[in-house]
């Protein structure tokens, strides 16, 4: 039978998708969990992983050198990949939202905004009508308006417990995220009986 490659993102949807994982019954190698390795074999279930930024993860899917993987749908939203999203594996929930300090309207001409996610942010002031500029940042992003850098940011929200510590509000609710699972299209075709095998076993 041909190994199943399998992108994991690394960080924190890791824990919860391992899990997730665990329960639904696969037989995962302690190796996955507990050391640095990047490709990992899981040989009792004809898989291999292979752990990857989170971002990267449907790099690595859309080029088909793995087959499936796990994916925040931030990182699908912003990246608009050619790859199929076969289910919502209700893991690592958070939202993005726009924030920023309390009580200041965007009254600039060209409020700058910054984040992470360009291209989420653009197509929402888009949908506003509203003109801004982007500044692309790669962490950290609620520092922005502290120092004066932008006047809001657009980035994902949890517990809120960054935008209050830092004296942030939020502003606009922007869409949902959860992780997804998401696999190759061609992958999907030729692998499609196993791959839905590992679909229904999740969704359970
Ligand atoms: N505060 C949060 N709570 C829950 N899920 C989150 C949160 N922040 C991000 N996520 C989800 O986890 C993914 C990012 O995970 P993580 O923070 O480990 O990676 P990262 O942002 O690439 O960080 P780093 O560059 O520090 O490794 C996002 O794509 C999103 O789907
Ligand atoms: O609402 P909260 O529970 O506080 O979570 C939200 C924070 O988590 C993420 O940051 P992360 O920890 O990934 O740091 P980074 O942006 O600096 O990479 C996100 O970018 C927010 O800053």
């Amino acid at each position: 039978m041909d190994k199943l490659t399998i992108a994991m993102p690394k960080g924190r949807i890791f824990e919860e998708a391992y899990e997730l994982l665990v329960k639904a019954g696969f037989d995962l190698p302690e190796e996955l969990d507990d050391s640095r390795k990047l490709i990992v074999e899981a040989p009792n279930e004809g898989f291999r992983f292979i752990l990857s930024k989170p971002m990267d993860v449907p790099v690595y899917v859309e080029h088909g050198v793995a087959d499936i993987g796990i994916a925040g749908k931030d990182v699908l939203l912003e990246q608009g990949r050619d790859i199929h999203e076969l289910l919502d594996l209700e893991i690592s929930r958070c939202y993005i939202a726009t924030a920023g300090l309390p009580d200041t309207a965007m009254d600039e001409m060209t409020p700058r905004i910054a984040t992470k996610y360009p291209d989420i942010a653009s197509q929402f002031f888009r949908s506003r009508g509203e003109q801004v500029e982007i500044i692309e940042l790669n962490g950290s992003i609620e520092l922005a308006p502290m120092i004066g850098l932008a006047e809001r940011i657009v980035d994902i929200v949890s517990t809120g417990k960054t935008l209050k510590e830092n004296g942030l509000v939020e502003y606009d609710k922007i869409v949902d995220i959860t992780s997804r699972l998401i696999a190759n299209p061609v992958s999907y075709r030729l692998k499609q009986k196993r791959i839905d095998e590992i679909v229904e076993r999740l969704r359970k």
